[in-house]
């Protein structure tokens, strides 16, 4: 596909919404648009199968995501997952009141639940998460990918190539911390950043980050219906 101008062709519209939105009052020529090629993928009427060739795009599924450009070492700080902070009432409370919120394409909100096992470290109404439905930055578009579990010891180290690791600064607070993202192992350029959201897809109560049908690939996937197994910890 090219960019080329001289290889595309351009038509001049009568009416330009570009010049329109340069001077309103004095609207000049339009210059010609190019007539951009686009890839026509089959579809529900095409009566075609799900794994047909012309069907590239609609099989991703997962939305967006985030990438690296740069080779990155194990041990990288990526960036921090940022969101409001909210205590899981609000969080619920806000979940009721705004339907749009519980779509699946939202961003996960994330228990700050490391103190949990400090005994009476927290009374209930106290607990904290980080909300990105609002307000987020980069880290709301990483997807998720399985990490793998042995029952007692979380030995996360497969397929996802992010861990989250709680990060006190400046904080004497045990309510509330940082959480920010590492690289488990290296990654390469351009490879697809990925952490382990902790959902439990076989618990069918409401959980705090909404289920969805995991396209992560893995053949170790918490999707797939399997037998048997260990329930991971729901983060
Ligand atoms: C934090 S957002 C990630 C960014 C998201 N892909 C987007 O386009 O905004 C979480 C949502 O992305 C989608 N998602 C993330 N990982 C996925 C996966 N492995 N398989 C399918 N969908 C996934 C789900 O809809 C999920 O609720």
């Amino acid at each position: 596909m090219t960019r080329d101008p001289q290889l595309q062709s351009i038509s001049s519209c009568m009416d330009c919404p570009l010049e329109r939105s340069r001077n309103e009052e004095m609207l000049e020529p339009c210059k010609g648009h190019l007539n951009r090629k686009f890839i026509k993928e089959c579809w529900r009427k095409c009566g075609c199968h799900k794994q047909c060739g012309n069907r590239v795009v609609q099989r991703d599924g997962k939305g967006w995501g985030l990438k690296t450009l740069e080779k990155l070492p194990k041990g990288a700080f990526v960036c921090e997952y940022i969101g409001e902070i909210l205590t899981i009432k609000e969080r619920h409370e806000r979940t009721m009141q705004n339907s749009s919120i519980t779509k699946t394409e939202n961003p996960p909100s994330v228990l700050l639940d490391a103190y949990w096992n400090l005994k009476g470290a927290l009374k209930d109404e106290e607990y904290l998460c980080l909300d990105a439905s609002f307000y987020s930055n980069v880290a709301r578009f990483i997807n998720h990918s399985w990490q793998i579990s042995f029952s007692f010891f979380p030995a996360r180290c497969l397929d996802a190539n992010l861990i989250e690791i709680p990060v006190k600064i400046e904080t004497p607070d045990h309510h509330y911390y940082h959480l920010a993202f590492f690289t488990t192992r290296e990654v390469d350029a351009l490879e697809e950043l990925t952490w382990d959201y902790g959902i439990d897809f076989d618990d069918d109560n409401d959980q705090p980050n909404k289920k969805f049908q995991c396209k992560c690939g893995s053949k170790f996937c918490r999707n797939m219906k399997r037998p048997s197994r260990s329930r991971p910890l729901a983060r």
